[in-house]
């Protein structure tokens, strides 16, 4: 098979063909964007106030949102890496479907809810109302932090798979792709991100759907493939081992995901910022239930053609020689099988190289207005009250085209990186995704959470992430870095002799990670799965905050700010009578406060934080004298 030579020598002469037509389809996905940014740049009120740059004038619909909100975090090390690992170890992995359901439920009962009757910008200014200002700028600054080092592995990893496998100039892919995207996300703010967003998921939907009709035709049939995959072992039945250390179980996906569902959906800044400015409280709920359906679309397309795949070439042997790690190796693996795929149809092999760089320009195109927003918003506005609108607006075109700059050093800084490193970057973005949702729930759901709490709780969330994932990476034994890299770098050992891990990782229907024995101890906590990351920070977060809050001091319900908590502890005990419930300290439920809600909402939106002393609502007035506004 001509496909074996190839693979073999990676020899620049003998690399996949890139026809001029794939050329244009590239080049027609980034003028396309940036038509889209120059039309919102030039219509509408034309980007002249933060509100319509950053929140999109509050005016969005839900179907535009929820496809924006798939597109954020569907990268484009997913789009390549949930095929792969579906090859290499069957179809476990499509149980994070089951996530899903309750990782979208939460979010739009319990998150949207709440930040959109506070009125916010940021999701950071909640911290604020409901703990203080350290606990606010401590936020800020860990998400800027999780999402420069994510922009960065973002915008590479896609380049270098496909300079891999084509030829095509590394540079020229990270700095077309990346100045294309800082440029239409400078001129068309948020509206621009959104339909852009929409646009690119249409066309990560197309790619992939191409990739799955030929991959089949090619294969001779649907009954065809599906012989293959099972003779192939690669249909997985349920695994309903409970070993947290197992990579992918029902619980470890099906559980543990819920809370990785759950740091994206429904605590991030780029996600909330999206459900901020849709029209209503019920668009945003609408949205975040649209993307349930469009989600799964999402999944089955990635999880069928990692299939297709398989069973195109079950009967191949691949012994590629490239000297790199799996994690370099697996994003190359599959474009490489795509191009060798549709080789023969001009055209489809540039619509899924479109569609792999539409993941990554809507995940940085989200990153920059998001970290925009919270820089201004949580960072600089702060200190400078006196800012006029003008300059506020100027300032945040400013800062999302530098943060757009930062990401093009980010990728020259991944490129540097070693390997493990590298891994490291993938899984910080996971890694720092658990303690952020931790604060978020440790101040929505107890009432007796106080600010000192809140501060160590982070602490510890972050200490502990790093912990378990640091220490992952070192020893080298973690459950693979799964929902974020999808890439089993470390599961497979990184040797030198990558010949006989690909080989044994491609051919055999065994799963490598098994063959070591039961670690022990420490061994074994950093073993722990990938996909309980999200969990175990967010827990530590939330116990070490009570604990120490109740050490310091616990708040009483009525000392903390109307609207910022979610009564999920009086919702649980519905059945207790009201006058218990309050003795019990459990938060009154939100539709009580609605009235005072909305007094609050507006002064905190027409006159910025440091004028709530003015507000003529009583409750509001002693918050502020007691937290000396
Ligand atoms: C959001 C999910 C879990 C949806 O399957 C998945 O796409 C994921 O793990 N995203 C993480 C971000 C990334 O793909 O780089
Ligand atoms: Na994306």
């Amino acid at each position: 098979k001509f496909m074996m030579s190839t693979y073999h020598t990676m020899d620049p002469l003998e690399r996949m063909h890139f026809t001029t037509i794939d050329y244009v389809i590239f080049a027609l996905l980034l003028v396309a964007s940036m038509g889209i940014g120059l039309y919102y740049a030039l219509s509408g009120g034309r980007q002249r106030t933060t509100q319509e740059f950053l929140l999109a004038d509050r005016s969005m619909s839900c179907l535009p949102v929820s496809l924006s909100l798939i597109a954020t975090f569907q990268s484009a090390v997913a789009i390549v890496g949930v095929p792969a690992e579906i090859y290499t170890h069957g179809t476990q992995y499509w149980f994070i479907g089951c996530a899903y359901i309750l990782g979208l439920l939460i979010p739009a009962h319990v998150f949207i809810p709440v930040f959109y009757r506070l009125h916010l910008t940021s999701a950071y200014q909640y911290l604020e109302l409901r703990f203080s200002k350290p606990v606010r700028i401590c936020g800020t600054l860990t998400f800027i932090f999780q999402t420069v080092i994510y922009m960065g592995v973002c915008v590479y990893t896609p380049a270098l798979a496909l300079n891999a496998v084509t030829g095509f100039d590394l540079w020229g892919a990270v700095l077309a792709t990346g100045l294309v995207c800082t440029l239409y996300t400078t001129l068309g703010g948020l509206k621009a991100v959104i339909w852009t967003d929409v646009f690119q998921t249409i066309v990560m939907f197309a790619g992939q759907l191409a990739v799955i009709v030929v991959g089949v035709q090619q294969t001779g049939g649907l009954a065809e493939v599906w012989r293959k995959v099972w003779e192939g072992n690669r249909i997985s039945g349920i695994d309903l081992n409970p070993d947290p250390t197992e990579r992918y179980t029902f619980w470890t996906l099906g559980v543990g995901g819920i809370f990785l569902m759950l740091s994206l959906y429904g605590v991030n800044q780029a996600q909330v910022q999206r459900y901020l400015s849709s029209k209503t409280e019920r668009e945003a709920i609408m949205s975040c239930y649209m993307v349930f359906p469009s989600l799964q679309v999402a999944l089955a397309l990635s999880c069928v053609m990692g299939l297709v795949m398989f069973a195109r070439y079950s009967s191949a042997t691949l012994l590629p020689t490239v000297h790199q790690p799996l994690c370099v190796l697996y994003p190359q693996m599959v474009l490489y099988f795509v191009m060798d795929m549709l080789q023969d149809l001009p055209g489809l092999s540039g619509l899924f190289i479109a569609c792999v760089f539409s993941a990554a320009l809507s995940t940085i195109s989200s990153a920059f207005n998001s970290l925009a927003t919270v820089t201004l918003e949580d960072l600089i506005k702060p200190h400078c009250s006196a800012m006029t609108e003008a300059r506020a607006t100027l300032l945040s075109k400013g800062l999302a085209c530098s943060y757009g700059l930062m990401c093009l050093a980010m990728a020259y800084l991944t490129h540097l990186m070693s390997d493990s490193v590298l891994q490291a970057a993938f899984k910080i973005f996971g890694m720092v995704g658990g303690p952020l949702l931790g604060i978020f729930c440790l101040g929505m759901f107890f009432p007796w959470a106080n600010s000192t709490g809140a501060l160590v709780g982070l602490g510890s969330g972050l200490v502990m992430a790093f912990w378990v994932g640091i220490g992952s990476i070192v020893t080298r034994t973690s459950g693979g870095p799964a929902a974020v890299s999808h890439f089993n770098c470390t599961a497979v050992q990184l040797s030198e002799n990558i010949t006989t891990a690909i080989g044994t990782a491609l051919n055999s229907t065994a799963v490598p990670t098994s063959t070591s024995s039961q670690p022990m101890g420490l061994q074994r906590f950093y073993s722990l799965s990938f996909m309980w990351y999200s969990a175990l920070s967010s827990f530590t977060v939330v116990i070490t905050g009570l604990i120490v809050s109740f050490l310091t001091g616990p708040m009483k319900e009525e000392d903390v700010t109307p609207g910022t908590l979610y009564p999920l502890l009086g919702n649980m005990l519905y059945f207790v009578p009201d006058n218990l419930k309050q003795n019990l300290c459990c938060a009154t439920p939100l539709g009580h406060r609605v009235s005072q809600q909305s007094t609050w909402a507006h002064h905190t939106q027409s006159s910025g934080l440091c004028s709530l002393v003015e507000t003529t609502s009583k409750s509001n007035k002693t918050f502020c004298n007691k937290n000396k506004y």
